[in-house]
């Protein structure tokens, strides 16, 4: 017998077993691989949760320097792979459809290698993209790799010529941390789907890129800071989004599919941020935003009644990304840089279940038609 129950969106419906990562909507609790996001955002440096994710455990100290050692080691792309990535900057391609290229491109020279080690080589490599991506669009040659730095530390290297400073590493850490993973959600669902189909790594985590690309999903934040910037404009943060909630729009950086109280993310990350804000004397930028968060949930509330909404993790990613210096344009991929860790994982997972996914569709279109030749119609 077959179930035709339908679930638009999928939603509610469990379509696999992980141990990555638990979302508890109605609490607004986050675990990954065992902590929770509060605990393993502040203290775990990105190396260290990758592995987790990937061997589900902590390293000792000589796993993680080995894990360093080798994905500092292959930072570096291939010759064709930069062209790729410089082609696209140079045809005014955005971030994410340059990171979709260069993801594509990422294990150029190495397509033989097994799925644990092209999850290495994803990982290390998507930094390397985005940044060469971001100093050509910018009129300036590409910085190669420094094998010296740490995996946030050479990002934030690679894409401003300067070594950063530890406050900035530890910012940046905590961004990618707190992102990482996220249940099933929508790219993570698309990794698991091509890995399902016993596919390899890296197309997995190139088709999630272009699920993560959407504004409904990873796209959201630089929006977000367009608008904080347009309200410090106007002044008044009540008028400008009662204007857009008015007009049937969404106010990007609220409202989540599985939330349903303010997402756990939004407090790390804001915590993290305003500190940036405050040791740049900026503090007065970070109180619009805490401001525009209040009155945004209580607008959401009087305009959407039936619908708790309330802050995601976007909101104040683009005040961590924005007071760390990552510019406004990569703000998604630089959440691909992180996220990638979590698709990697999943696809792993996912061949290793080795099932198939494949839902069905429910037919609404017509049932009966008969051809007519081309000269009749
Ligand atoms: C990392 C991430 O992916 S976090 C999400 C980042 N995206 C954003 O911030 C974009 C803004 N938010 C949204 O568009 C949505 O809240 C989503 C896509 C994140 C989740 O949406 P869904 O679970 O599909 O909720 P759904 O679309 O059913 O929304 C329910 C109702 O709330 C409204 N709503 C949801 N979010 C918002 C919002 N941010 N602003 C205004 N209204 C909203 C919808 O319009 C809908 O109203 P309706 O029933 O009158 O049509
Ligand atoms: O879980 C989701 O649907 C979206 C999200 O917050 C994420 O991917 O981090």
């Amino acid at each position: 017998m077959t179930d035709d129950t339908f679930a638009p969106g999928l939603e509610n419906v469990i379509a696999a077993e992980t141990r990555l990562s638990h979302v508890d909507g109605e609490a607004g609790e986050l675990v990954i691989s065992g902590f929770p996001v509060e605990e393993l955002a502040a203290n775990a440096t990105y190396e260290e949760t990758v592995f987790l994710l990937w061997n589900d455990r902590l390293p000792d100290a000589d796993e993680l320097d080995a894990l360093r050692d080798d994905l500092a080691a292959r930072r570096d792309l291939a010759d064709e792979a930069y062209e790729v990535v410089r082609a696209a900057a140079e045809d005014g391609a955005d971030a994410m459809d340059a990171l979709r290229m260069g993801a594509a491109s990422a294990n150029l020279g190495r397509e033989d290698e097994s799925p644990e080690e092209a999850a290495r080589t994803a990982v290390a490599r998507f930094p390397t993209v985005v940044a060469a991506y971001w100093r050509t669009r910018e009129g300036e040659a590409p910085l190669s790799p420094r094998e010296d730095l740490s995996h946030a530390g050479n990002y934030l290297y690679m894409l401003t010529g300067e070594e950063p400073s530890d406050a900035e590493v530890r910012g940046l850490e905590t961004y990618l941390n707190t992102v990482v993973d996220h249940g099933l959600n929508a790219s993570t669902f698309t990794a698991r789907t091509i890995a399902s189909t016993r596919s390899d790594v890296v197309s997995a985590a190139t088709g999630a890129v272009g699920a993560l690309k959407g504004p409904l999903h990873g796209g959201a934040p630089g929006p977000v800071l367009d608008m904080l910037f347009e309200i410090e404009e106007t002044g008044d943060p009540e008028a400008y989004l009662r204007e857009r909630l008015a007009s049937g729009e969404r106010i990007m950086g609220f409202g989540h599919r599985v939330y349903r109280v303010r997402d756990p993310r939004a407090a790390v990350l804001s915590s993290a941020a305003e500190r940036f804000y405050e040791a740049d004397g900026d503090g007065e930028f970070f109180a619009l935003a805490a401001e525009v968060e209040e009155t945004a949930t209580d607008l959401l509330a009087e305009y959407k009644p039936d619908r708790p909404l309330d802050t995601n993790v976007e909101f104040y990613t683009s005040l961590l990304l924005h007071g760390i210096g990552i510019p406004r344009d990569l703000f998604a991929a630089t959440f691909g840089v992180s996220r990638v860790g979590g698709w990697t994982a999943h696809s792993l997972e996912q061949l290793e279940a080795d099932r198939l996914i494949r839902p069905r569709g429910r037919y609404v279109g017509d049932a009966d038609r008969t051809w007519t030749p081309l000269d009749e119609r």
